[in-house]
């Protein structure tokens, strides 16, 4: 049973990928539970699952087992209440929309008023910093702006989660900064609940209040470390404490160990 302040419950998850050149079985066996206004940070090593894993939670992909449920309810599909944000942000926004147009698009399927709709698509900009750019088209766009606006219309959707697939792999370092420190103020100012997958040991702890490690695949949950960092963060002073680099290098250690494959996971006899 989920407690009232759990929004997103995930047991005994796993997925085998069937095909005539044999199945692949990419999440072994996934449990854990996220309450209302987390930030939490997924890590694991290259091609351990961690798509596949969001894919599930999300309700686009259909597990092989277990159950994904979001408050209190199984996640049978792709539901309202969860927006998913891809990196690939140049083939998620329409061309021939304006940024308006693409953040607005989604919400043409809710039962909402011009008005209502109009507000939610400005509010949703100012809030990506796009207020002024909301008559161009993306390709008019940096790659950073681009991401923006597809985090814009995410929110303008008003999910109750926001699920983020390395959305800043594409751009360049001091972008990824400022669109991390964009997820932070959001998080905070909004409270909004973040589940981030990243390939990014230093962003997971930089952004996360916990950080889930993946072992490699058939994966499942390695650690689920919490992040005990000062909630206010800032990309020179957070990354320069001693607990920062603590934290990431026990992430790391973690993560080499699972790419050895020589964590034991809970349960398993040897
Ligand atoms: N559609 C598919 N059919 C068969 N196997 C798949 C499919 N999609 C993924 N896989 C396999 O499932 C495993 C996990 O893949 P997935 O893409 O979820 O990992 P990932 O951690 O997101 O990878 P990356 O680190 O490259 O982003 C891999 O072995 C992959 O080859």
């Amino acid at each position: 049973m989920s407690d009232r302040s759990t929004l997103l419950r995930v047991e005994h998850l796993r997925k085998v990928y069937e095909s005539t050149t044999g199945d692949v079985e990419a999440i072994g066996d996934i449990s854990f539970t996220m309450d209302a206004g987390q930030l939490v940070c997924i890590v694991g090593p290259s091609g351990c699952g961690k798509t596949t894993l969001l894919k599930c939670l999300a309700g686009l992909l259909r597990p092989t087992g277990g159950v994904v449920e979001m408050d209190g309810s199984p996640v049978t599909g792709p539901s309202p209440a969860m927006a998913v944000v891809f990196q690939e942000y140049g083939r998620s926004l329409y061309p021939w929309l304006t940024v308006r147009g693409n953040v607005e698009l989604p919400l043409r399927h809710k039962k909402l008023s011009r008005t209502q709709r109009n507000q939610l698509v400005v509010d949703a900009l100012d809030a990506v910093g796009l207020a002024h750019a909301a008559r161009s088209h993306p390709w008019q766009l940096s790659g950073g702006m681009q991401q923006r606006v597809a985090i814009a219309r995410a929110l303008a959707y008003q999910p109750e989660i926001l699920i983020m697939d390395e959305p800043f792999a594409a751009v360049d370092a001091q972008t990824r900064a400022d669109l991390e420190d964009l997820v932070r103020e959001l998080h905070t100012s909004r409270e909004i609940s973040v589940l981030f997958v990243t390939h990014d040991i230093d962003e997971s702890v930089y952004l996360g209040q916990r950080v889930l490690v993946l072992s490699k695949s058939p994966t499942w949950i390695q650690e689920d470390l919490t992040v005990d960092l000062p909630p206010e963060r800032d990309q020179i002073t957070t990354r320069a404490l001693p607990r920062f680099t603590q934290l990431r290098t026990h992430v790391y250690d973690q993560i080499q160990r699972a790419k050895r494959g020589q964590a034991v996971a809970p349960g398993a006899t040897s």
